[in-house]
Formats: structure tokens, C-alpha cells, sequence
């Protein structure tokens, strides 16, 4: 095509006529004439950023071109031998990084592709990395769809990359000086182009989320470790914090709107209590991931790494990483997660006593996920079971043997077995009795296998940190910011309990689809499944007031009694002073 066809075509374009351009192109255009001015006659030269422009662009696409560089010299390596050139532009069009055949400097350098070079589309004209910023697409502008007369001979394919809340960051570009005639010779460039942009996301998110849940996905298993397609992060409460492209475009394939700030379970059939069971160490056909849709994926989750402490930081009572979700402001309970934390490096069995739905298994699991990063969970609910031969080839990790208390006396014979030759399975049981309890229903032997160290989980009428845990629950339950009044909080925190975390949770459940407006009010919540048992110890009577900051009207209705009876029974027990 010689320069007065191209021109002839822009003018037809402009003129409203199909001249078998893509829409795309065609569109630029006339952004470049009606919006822009430009004039495609004019040799307009390649534009370039001064030194310190370009020091400055530089500097705040450092942490980027740094994430990037090691992915893009594997791209280069594999491109080069065809004469692409490889760069980086970042989100106003100017090129922050570069690779190129060092032999022909000069000639890229004259063709604008070089580093400073500003490829914003209002001043290069249509372009791949100007395009691909203006349509947030991945593009390819083969010779002559360039506006320029000057870059007619050039082919660039550029992708978007996006940073960890879905904005445009930077854009991949590989170019070539001359190419075939035909457009699609650029297909393969433009499977490289976006297929790097990805792992740079993907590189940027897992860089930047370290200390956070982060959810990997794939609709084909078989790379869902090494190249998954999409990635997000979340914060403890299952909020989405971070996404890559891929991971906005599998929740939301129509494009409209960013799934960043709402829960996980807005979009898939997945809680975030449920992540460590998708942690490598499981096969990956069983990490099926459904979206709400019914489209299905597979899953692979990585635990918070737990955040460093310098030496003199090491305070037993801020455990990071996976337990930093599982209680609040409660001593006794951060106490025990510090010891958790500590008896999670080594290999002591571990026994977890606590009522029903005090979190024995959830805190199982969050040690094993801050133990054995990537090793297998294999879980045995007791009740019921009397055959453990399926663990004889169970992979090396955790063992968690959920309600010991009901093993069968042949499943405890086949347990001493298995541990016996299987020191590659730490073992985590969790019972409801308490230990003298279950000392009378296991074997001896079998009992100081698993008990070499006792973490008691307190009930919740117990916990100092209910508010806490009210409103981390209420948040994992509500895309709206819904909030309790402050009589409905009282109401909840004075309740007795019996199913712990799990009644609460239920509870919860109700009171958010009850709830009309922004805030939980008394009538939304349900009566109380049963009546509190009224038969407290001294030792409960003293947690419970501490527990309730000393409201006695709030520690008379968790214990089922009138306030007065607390009262007395505090005198009584010396927690008062007389009077
Ligand atoms: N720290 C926590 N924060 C939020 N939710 C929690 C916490 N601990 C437990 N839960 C929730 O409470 C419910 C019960 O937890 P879990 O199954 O761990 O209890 P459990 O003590 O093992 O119960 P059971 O003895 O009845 O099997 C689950 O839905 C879990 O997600």
C-alpha cells in the first residue's frame, strides 16, 4: 500500500465508510483526527521524554519493572531471534523498559523504540501500546493500520497490565521493524504478549500480598500450579483485596464493574474457612471451585505467610499469619495462639478440647497451614469410623482426628499402628470431652500419643473478645456494612451460647436476611435455640463477669439467672466486696 492509498483510506474512514479495518483501528483514527488534530501527511518525529522525565517515569514503575524483569528477558530470549523488540511502557504511554538487539540501536532508536519514547496515542497516533491504553484491550496495529505515515512500516502487539486493584499500570509491547504483510502473522506475538502480562500480574499480586490469603484458579488442572489463569487475594474475612485481569474477567465476564471489596462468597460456592482445603498436597482434581454461575474451575490456595517480627518484637501475643483471624482482643486466647503458633514449628501431637463449635477445627487447620505449607490434611471424623486402612498410603502431613473421644477400641489398635510406622504424620486431635474425660475412653497408650500438648478452647460465653468476633462474623456475612444496634449487640453478647461459634454464626445468618436497612435491630434476631443451663462454677461466674467488662445484667442473662442471683452468688464466691 503507498502512502496516498493510506491516506485516501484514513479520509474514507473519516467519512463514515467500511474500508475492512478493524473497528478498533478505524476508531482510532478518527480519535487521531477529530480529537487529537492530527494530520497523517505530517512526518511527525518519534517523541521523547528528557533524562529526568524519564528517571521520574522510571522511579514509579520501579517496583514493577523489578517484578517484571526476570519474566521479560525469558519473553526476549524466546522473540529475538525473529528481531522483536520488547518494551515496557508505562500507564501515560512512555517506555520505562526495553530490550532490543543491541546491533540495530540506531535504527529502533529512529523508529521510536527505545527507551523515553511516548506512545500515548494522542501523540504517536494509533498505535499498539497507545491503542491498547485507550481500550484497556490487547492489541495489535500491523504496519498500516498506524496512523503516521512515519510507523507504517512497524508491527506492535501490546497488553494491558493491571495492578493488584484492576488499574492500568503498564503496558507489554512487542514490535517488530519489518514483518510479514499479513496481520495474522502476529497471532503467536500476541499469545506471548498477553500470556507474559498475565505472570507479570501474577508476579505483582503474590509480591504484594504475602501476608494474605491468596486464591489461585485455573479451568485446566494440569497448570493450575505452575501457570493458573487468575489469581485473587483475601483479607481474613474472605474480602476480595486483590485481583489479576483474568480473575476480574472469570467473576465478571460482562466487564462491568470490579469485584475488589466484596466477599469471595458473593461470586463462588467458597467460604474463606474453606481455603486450606485447597492448599497444594491435595490432588488437584479434587480442588473444584464452583462460581455462582455454575461454571466450574479449580482452585489452589496459599496461606498468609506469617509476618516477620524483628527480635525484640517476638511478643508471644500477636500471632501472625493464619492465626491472626482467629480471635481478638482476649488474653486467655491469645495466649493460647501463641503457644499454638510456637507448638505448630515442631512435632509434639497436639489435642484440642473444647465444646461443640469453639473453633477446634479451625484452629487444627490453621495450624497445619502455618506448620506444613503445601503438605497434605488428611481429616478422619472418629464417629463412626472403625477402618483406617485408607491411611496406610496417606501422604506425609497432617493428621487431624476430629472428636477422638469416639474412636472404636479396633480404630485406636490400627491409630497406635499407623503412628507407630508413619513419623511423617503430626497428629492433631480434637475432642468435646475434657482430658480426664477422655483419658477413661482411650487407651492408655493411645492417649499420651495424642496429648503431648493440651490447648483448651474456651466457650463463648467465655471470651472476652465478642465483639470482636461479632463483627468479624457479621462482616463475612454481609456485602453492606451492616451493623448491629447497640441493642441487639447486648442482646447477643448476654446469650448463654451452647453451640458456641457455630449457633452464633447461625444466628447471625438470620439476622442479616431479617435485617432491613443497614442495621440489625432486636426483632431481627432469632429466640434462642434453647435456655441457658443456670449451673455455673465459681471459675465461670468469675470469667463470665470479666468477660462481660462487670455487667451483671449482662452476665445474669448468659448464665440464665436474675441479676440479683449473681449478685449474691458473686458475694458468696468473695468476687465482690461486701455491702
Ligand atoms: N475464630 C473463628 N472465627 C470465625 N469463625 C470461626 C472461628 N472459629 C470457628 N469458626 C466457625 O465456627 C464454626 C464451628 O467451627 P469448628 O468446626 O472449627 O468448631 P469445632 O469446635 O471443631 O466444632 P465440633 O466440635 O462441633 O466439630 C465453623 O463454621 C467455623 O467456620
Amino acid at each position: 500500500m503507498t502512502h496516498i492509498d493510506h491516506l485516501n483510506e484514513i479520509d474514507r474512514v473519516l467519512r463514515g465508510q467500511q474500508t475492512g479495518r478493524d473497528s478498533l483501528v478505524s476508531e482510532s483514527w478518527r480519535r487521531c483526527v477529530e480529537t487529537y488534530g492530527m494530520d497523517p501527511t505530517r512526518p511527525d518525529p518519534a517523541h521523547i521524554v528528557t533524562d529526568a522525565e524519564l528517571r521520574e517515569h522510571r522511579e514509579q514503575s520501579e517496583r514493577l519493572i523489578a517484578t517484571a524483569r526476570s519474566g521479560l528477558q525469558t519473553l526476549f530470549r524466546q522473540v529475538m531471534g525473529q528481531d522483536y523488540v520488547l518494551l515496557v511502557a508505562d500507564a501515560h504511554g512512555v517506555c520505562v523498559d526495553f530490550f532490543g538487539d543491541p546491533r540495530s540501536t540506531e535504527e529502533l532508536r529512529q523508529a521510536g523504540l527505545y527507551l523515553g519514547s511516548d506512545w500515548s496515542e494522542n501523540l504517536a497516533g494509533t498505535c499498539g501500546v497507545g491503542s491498547c491504553i485507550v481500550t484497556g484491550e490487547a492489541v495489535t496495529i500491523h504496519q498500516t493500520d498506524h496512523f503516521g505515515l512515519a510507523h507504517t512500516q512497524l508491527s506492535c502487539t501490546a497488553a494491558p497490565i493491571h495492578d493488584t486493584k484492576g488499574e492500568l499500570s503498564a503496558v507489554l509491547d512487542i514490535s517488530l521493524l519489518r514483518s510479514p504483510s499479513r496481520k495474522a502473522s502476529q497471532n503467536l506475538a500476541m499469545s506471548l504478549v498477553t500470556a507474559s502480562a498475565r505472570r507479570v500480574e501474577m508476579a505483582n499480586l503474590m509480591a504484594t500480598t504475602r501476608h494474605e490469603w491468596v486464591l489461585r484458579f485455573s479451568t485446566n488442572p494440569e497448570f493450575l500450579e505452575v501457570d493458573p489463569d487468575a489469581a485473587v487475594a483475601l483479607d481474613g474475612t474472605g474480602r476480595i483485596i486483590g485481583m489479576t485481569t483474568g480473575a476480574r474477567r472469570a467473576l465478571i465476564p460482562d466487564g462491568k464493574g470490579s469485584p475488589i471489596g466484596t466477599r469471595i462468597d458473593d461470586w463462588m460456592e467458597l467460604t474463606v474457612d474453606s481455603l486450606p482445603d485447597l492448599m497444594r498436597g491435595r490432588p488437584t482434581e479434587e480442588r473444584l471451585l464452583w462460581l455462582k454461575d455454575g461454571r466450574g474451575l479449580f482452585g489452589h490456595a496459599i496461606a498468609p505467610q506469617a509476618a516477620r517480627h524483628s527480635a525484640h518484637h517476638r511478643s508471644p501475643a500477636v500471632p501472625g499469619g493464619a492465626f491472626a483471624s482467629f480471635a481478638g482482643p482476649d488474653p486467655t486466647l491469645q495466649h493460647l495462639l501463641a503457644k499454638a503458633a510456637r507448638l505448630a514449628r515442631t512435632s509434639v501431637p497436639l489435642l484440642i478440647v473444647g465444646e461443640t463449635g469453639t473453633g477446634k477445627e479451625t484452629l487444627a487447620r490453621a495450624i497445619h497451614v502455618s506448620a506444613t505449607q503445601g503438605r497434605a490434611l488428611h481429616t478422619v471424623r472418629c464417629a463412626g469410623h472403625d477402618d483406617l486402612g485408607h491411611l496406610a498410603g496417606a501422604a506425609p502431613g497432617t493428621l487431624f482426628l476430629q472428636g477422638v473421644e469416639d474412636l472404636s477400641p479396633s480404630a485406636q489398635a490400627q491409630l497406635l499402628a499407623l503412628l507407630d510406622r508413619r513419623s511423617d504424620l503430626r497428629v492433631i486431635a480434637s475432642t468435646r470431652s475434657d482430658p480426664g474425660a477422655l483419658r477413661d475412653r482411650l487407651r492408655d497408650d493411645l492417649f499420651f500419643r495424642l496429648a503431648g500438648a493440651v490447648l483448651p478452647l474456651p466457650p463463648l460465653r467465655l471470651r472476652a473478645d465478642s465483639d470482636w468476633l461479632l463483627d468479624r462474623l457479621l462482616r463475612r456475612r454481609s456485602a453492606d456494612d451492616l451493623r448491629l444496634s447497640h441493642a441487639a449487640r447486648s442482646e447477643l453478647k448476654g446469650r448463654s451460647w451452647p453451640g458456641n461459634i457455630r449457633e452464633l454464626g447461625a444466628v447471625l445468618d438470620v439476622a442479616v436476611s431479617m435485617a432491613v436497612g443497614q442495621v440489625i435491630d432486636l426483632p431481627d434476631l432469632p429466640e434462642p435455640a434453647t435456655t441457658p443451663q443456670a449451673g455455673a462454677t465459681v471459675d465461670d461466674l468469675e470469667t463470665i463477669l470479666a468477660a462481660c467488662g462487670g455487667n451483671m445484667s449482662q452476665a445474669a442473662r448468659r448464665l440464665g439467672v436474675n441479676r440479683s442471683t449473681v449478685l449474691r452468688r458473686a458475694r458468696k464466691a468473695s468476687l465482690l466486696a461486701p455491702g
